[in-house]
């Protein structure tokens, strides 16, 4: 599924923080959103599920207006998942990720469905806390449950701010990992905003980098050079290769 945004501007009161942001996101790509602190990006997600509503332009999924999409519809296709959540109801982890098939079966989950949630906090690594409640479990580990609950929604866009920030090293890697796999095999659409920029080039093959409320390049790995990256935080980095492995470095 295609998600396309024309000359996008929102604003938060009197504060302009997309200035006409435009993109078409594709189906079996893995992009990431790059870019200092303030920039935009979560705003930018957060107007894709129509969660902010964009002053100016057009959000589309397949050529229909994200607006006209109802939104148990709109839940269908697009799962969000925040920088950081509220517990709003302390579920086990069982429940929580169940809740995830709330848009496509409604309050009576089958069999399939728990075996497809049975496999997914399998696939994260919850198993042994899968009685546990959310509120009992740690920063890293509700992380993860966040993602699998927006995996078990089977969407066809998948958007996720910052979904590494709270992992460990080995978590991050195995989040990025399936996230790829996902897009890949499922052709899922998948739009991670990211700070870490050697995680987010190892996995992601798709880079749309923001400054200020604008997109200043966007494209596959060529994009993530030192001048693009320089141009974006005012830093001077240093590009390393490693086997097929690029690093940004800082100088
Ligand atoms: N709810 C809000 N009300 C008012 N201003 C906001 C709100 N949310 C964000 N902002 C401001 O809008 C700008 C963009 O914020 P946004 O969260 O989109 O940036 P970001 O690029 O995701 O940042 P970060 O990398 O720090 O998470 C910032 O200046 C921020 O202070």
């Amino acid at each position: 599924m295609t998600i396309s945004f024309q000359n996008i501007k929102f604003a938060y009161g009197n504060q302009d923080v997309l200035h006409g942001v435009s993109g078409d996101l594709k189906s079996g790509r893995f992009y990431a959103i790059v870019g200092p602190n303030g920039c935009g990006k979560s705003t930018l997600i957060k107007c894709l599920d129509n969660i902010l509503h964009p002053h100016t332009g057009t959000i589309e999924l397949d050529g229909v207006s994200i607006k006209k999409i109802r939104k148990k519809e709109l839940a269908k296709k697009v799962a969000y998942v925040a920088q950081t959540s509220k517990i709003i109801f302390p579920l086990d982890v069982f429940s929580t990720v169940l809740l995830g098939r709330r848009p496509h079966v409604g309050w009576l989950p089958g069999e399939k469905d728990r075996k497809l949630v049975n496999r997914i906090i399998d696939e994260l690594g919850l198993s042994d806390l899968i009685m546990r409640n959310i509120d009992e479990i740690s920063g890293g580990e509700l992380q993860r449950v966040q993602i699998a609950r927006a995996l078990a929604q089977e969407p066809s866009v998948l958007l996720l701010d910052e979904p590494t920030s709270s992992l460990d090293l080995k978590y991050q890697i195995e989040v990025m990992q399936l996230l790829k796999q996902v897009s890949e095999n499922k052709k899922i659409t998948i739009v991670t905003v990211i700070h870490d920029l050697n995680l987010a080039t190892r996995y992601a093959n798709r880079f749309i980098l923001m400054k200020k409320g604008r997109i200043i390049a966007h494209g596959g790995k060529e994009v993530i050079n030192e001048e693009n990256i320089k141009t974006l935080y005012e830093t001077e980095v240093q590009k390393i290769s490693h086997g097929t492995q690029t690093y940004i470095l800082p100088v």
